[in-house]
Formats: structure tokens, C-alpha cells, sequence
């Protein structure tokens, strides 16, 4: 098995500026064209962090889900090995989000086509004639190569915990920023009960993370993270589209034998309040009853150590085969595998 590094450097194609030393606007560019044109060709790049120290001598057994480091206390150490999330109010500054807030528009606008980005529209949306551009949109995503929105995931306050579950030598994988538009009145924005590791063709699954950001104050009323405590500790289930009547967006798999009587915790954010949480962790989110379009920005951030899988074979196929069939049906070329469609860009 190849690490997720070497194997994108050898399909990457490579395009250095030489950077001015310090600023993020310096880091070395390298453009991955991968095995796509047009939307499907992603960027990546090197870029500079402030990487926090490690201290890697002493790994106490009974953690398994968080690496010793200095940043997180024990209480939230613990909470986190039990839960498989945790919550740190208040992490990303205002005047950040307001800059991912506009960029967002400016995508949604037009004004600015960023590099291998995925627009994705509500289904009842999608499927119908009307299309009012940015309120057509419910979510973005890899936006890896804006720098603006990218800045979320070399944010250093963002960093910093990430460390405490990949490591020093970080990638982010996968990027999303998700604008769930008010009800349509059929629950199509809801997303159903999932573990992202489903979407993941690389592993260990301990080595991964997710960074989710509340962009705005976000609780039931507008369709909240739904997580159900401590099933980061099970496996990865057979997930599929849920039977909804309404109908589901494209690609929102679902768990189907979740056990409805397990607790569930609603997550109610404030601006800037950011869950990191672990790739098995099942979750999902609610209803937006509100006229509001509820925003998040989100990064998957993985171990530069990780290695990618062949998902062939295993309960991941089902959602290789269907972008592999989305991408014959829209630009005739199939049989790329999932590992070759996720491509991350390192963190330096
Ligand atoms: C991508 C889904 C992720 C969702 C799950 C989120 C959980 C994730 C957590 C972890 C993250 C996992 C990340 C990995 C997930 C898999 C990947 O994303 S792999 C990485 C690369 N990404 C992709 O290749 C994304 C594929 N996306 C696309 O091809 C397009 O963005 C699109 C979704 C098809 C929309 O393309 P667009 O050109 O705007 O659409 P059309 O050509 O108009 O439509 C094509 C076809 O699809 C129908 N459709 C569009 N939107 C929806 C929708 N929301 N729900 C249902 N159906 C939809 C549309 O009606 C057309 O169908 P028709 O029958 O031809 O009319
Ligand atoms: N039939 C279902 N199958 C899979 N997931 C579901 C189903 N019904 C609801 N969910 C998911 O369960 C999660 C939480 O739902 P829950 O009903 O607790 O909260 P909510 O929908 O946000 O709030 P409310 O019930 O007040 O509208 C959401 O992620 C939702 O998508
Ligand atoms: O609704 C959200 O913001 C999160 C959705 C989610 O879990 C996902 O896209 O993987
Ligand atoms: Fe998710
Ligand atoms: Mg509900």
C-alpha cells in the first residue's frame, strides 16, 4: 500500500512559484491535473503552518483516539475518547468568517471559478426549473484551491487541534462549505444518519478528522449537527440512500439499521464554535425550518501517514460505483477509482 502523499506526488504535476518567505500567498502552488479535465482536476499544494509541538515520547495505552500532546486537557481528552467529538467554543475569529461568507458569494456569483470545485444544488432545486443561483446552492465543495477559503484549514487556531489527532504531518483531504437552504417543505435538507469514513478511501480512520465550523448561530431551529455519542468506537456500516418520500440530495448516503433508541446529542454552535470529530462518529443534521440558509465550513484532515485503499470489494463500493457512473453519464469517462477522485493538499 502506497501513503497518500507518495501516491499523489506521482500523479501530481507540479507548478513552483518561488514564494516571498513567511506569508500564506508564498506557499509553493503544485497543481494536480490528476486523471480528469476540467471540474475534476484538483489542486494541491504545499503550504506553511504553525506547527505546535509534539510531544511524542510518552502514549499513555488507554488513549487510543487522541495523541499526546500539550493542547488538549485531560478532561477534554477523555471526552473525546469516550464521545468521538469535541466542541471548542469560539476557536475561529469573526472577521475570518465574514471573509469565507463573501468568498462564498463571490463563488455563487460567478466571479470566481476555483479549481476542481464541486457545486452542489438541493434536489428539489436541482430538479426543478428554477434555479436562483447562490440560493441554489447547498454546498461547495474541495475547495482546496481558493486560497481564501482554504485559509479555514491553515487557520492556526484550527491547527493546532487537528495535531492532536493526526499528528504533525497533516493533509486536508476533503473540504466543504455547506449552505442548507430553508426547507423546501419536503426534508430534503435534511443529511441523513452517516459516517463520513463511508465518502474515505484511505485509513487508519484514527488518523482522520473533521473541523466543522458554525458560520452563525446554529441549533434545531435551522437544521443542527446531530451526532450519536461514542460510535466512533464501532465500525464502518453499510450505508445507502435513505427512504424518504420527498427525496434525498445526490450522494447522501445513510446508515439503515441505525438503532432509532440510541441517544442523540444536538449540537447547538455560536459563531466561530468549531466540533472536531472522528470519521466513524455517526452523524447527520435536521430540518431548516427557519427562511435563514444555516452555513458551515468544514475540512477533513488526515495524517500525511495515512494510505489510500481499494474500496472494491467492501461496502464503500456503492458510492465508488456511483460516481463512477455520475462521471460517464456527464463527461464519458468511468472506471476511475475512488482513491483517484480524493486528493488532498498538504499542510506544511
Ligand atoms: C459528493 C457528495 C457528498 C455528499 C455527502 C457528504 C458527506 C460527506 C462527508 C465526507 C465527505 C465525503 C467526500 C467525498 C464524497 C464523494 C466525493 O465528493 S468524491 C470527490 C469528488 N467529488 C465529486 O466528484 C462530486 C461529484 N459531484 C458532481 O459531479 C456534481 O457536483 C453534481 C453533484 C452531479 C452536480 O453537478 P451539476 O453539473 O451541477 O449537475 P447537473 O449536471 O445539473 O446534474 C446532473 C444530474 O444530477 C442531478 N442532481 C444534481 N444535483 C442533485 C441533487 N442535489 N440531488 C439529486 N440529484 C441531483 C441532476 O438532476 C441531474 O440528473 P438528471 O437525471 O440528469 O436530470
Ligand atoms: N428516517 C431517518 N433516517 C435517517 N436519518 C434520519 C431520519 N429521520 C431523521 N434523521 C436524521 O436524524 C438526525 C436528527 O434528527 P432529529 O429529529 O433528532 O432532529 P431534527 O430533525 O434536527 O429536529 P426536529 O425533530 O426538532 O425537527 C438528523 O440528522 C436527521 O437527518
Ligand atoms: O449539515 C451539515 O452541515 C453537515 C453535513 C455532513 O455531515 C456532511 O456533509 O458530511
Ligand atoms: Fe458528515
Ligand atoms: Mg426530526
Amino acid at each position: 500500500m502506497t501513503k497518500a502523499s507518495d501516491e499523489m506526488a506521482a500523479t501530481a504535476l507540479y507548478v513552483r512559484e518561488s514564494g516571498r518567505p513567511g506569508g500564506p500567498a508564498t506557499a509553493r502552488l503544485k497543481i494536480l491535473l490528476g486523471h480528469l479535465q476540467g471540474p475534476a482536476a484538483t489542486a494541491i499544494a504545499a503550504y506553511p503552518t504553525s506547527a505546535a509541538n509534539i510531544s511524542s515520547s510518552y502514549h499513555p495505552q488507554q488513549f487510543q483516539y487522541t495523541l499526546d500532546n500539550n493542547v488538549l486537557t485531560l478532561e477534554q481528552r477523555q471526552f473525546y475518547e469516550d464521545n468521538g467529538f469535541l466542541v471548542i467554543k469560539n476557536l475561529v475569529p469573526e472577521a475570518d468568517i465574514q471573509r469565507y461568507r463573501n468568498q462564498f458569494e463571490r463563488i455563487c456569483r460567478k466571479e470566481v471559478a476555483p479549481i476542481g470545485l464541486q457545486i452542489m444544488k438541493d434536489v428539489t432545486i436541482a430538479k426543478s426549473e428554477f434555479h436562483a443561483d447562490e440560493k441554489a446552492v447547498t454546498k461547495i465543495q474541495d475547495f482546496q484551491s481558493d486560497e481564501e477559503l482554504f485559509s479555514y484549514c491553515t487557520n492556526p487556531q484550527i491547527i493546532k487541534y487537528v495535531e492532536c489527532f493526526t499528528g504533525p504531518n497533516i493533509m486536508a483531504m476533503h473540504t466543504m462549505l455547506i449552505n442548507k437552504p430553508p426547507d423546501s417543505g419536503k426534508k430534503t435538507s435534511r443529511h441523513p444518519f452517516h459516517q463520513d469514513l463511508h465518502y474515505f478511501p484511505f485509513r487508519p480512520s484514527n488518523s482522520i478528522v473533521c473541523a466543522w465550523t458554525a458560520m452563525e448561530h446554529i441549533d434545531r431551529n435551522n437544521g443542527c449537527l446531530v451526532v450519536i455519542p461514542g460510535t466512533h468506537k464501532g465500525t464502518l456500516k453499510p450505508h445507502d440512500y435513505p427512504k424518504w418520500e420527498g427525496g434525498v440530495n445526490i450522494m447522501f448516503h445513510g446508515i439503515q439499521d441505525y438503532d432509532a433508541n440510541q441517544p442523540r446529542t444536538h449540537l447547538v454552535m455560536e459563531k466561530g464554535d468549531t466540533v472536531f470529530f472522528h470519521p466513524l462518529l455517526i452523524h447527520g443534521s435536521g430540518r431548516n425550518k427557519t427562511q435563514g440558509f444555516r452555513k458551515a465550513i468544514s475540512c477533513h484532515f488526515a495524517s500525511s501517514n495515512c494510505y489510500y485503499t481499494d474500496v472494491k470489494g467492501t461496502s464503500q463500493e456503492i458510492i465508488e460505483k456511483e460516481l463512477q457512473n455520475l462521471l460517464e453519464k456527464k463527461y464519458g469517462i468511468s472506471k476511475i477509482p475512488l482513491k483517484k477522485r480524493i486528493v488532498g493538499r498538504e499542510l506544511l
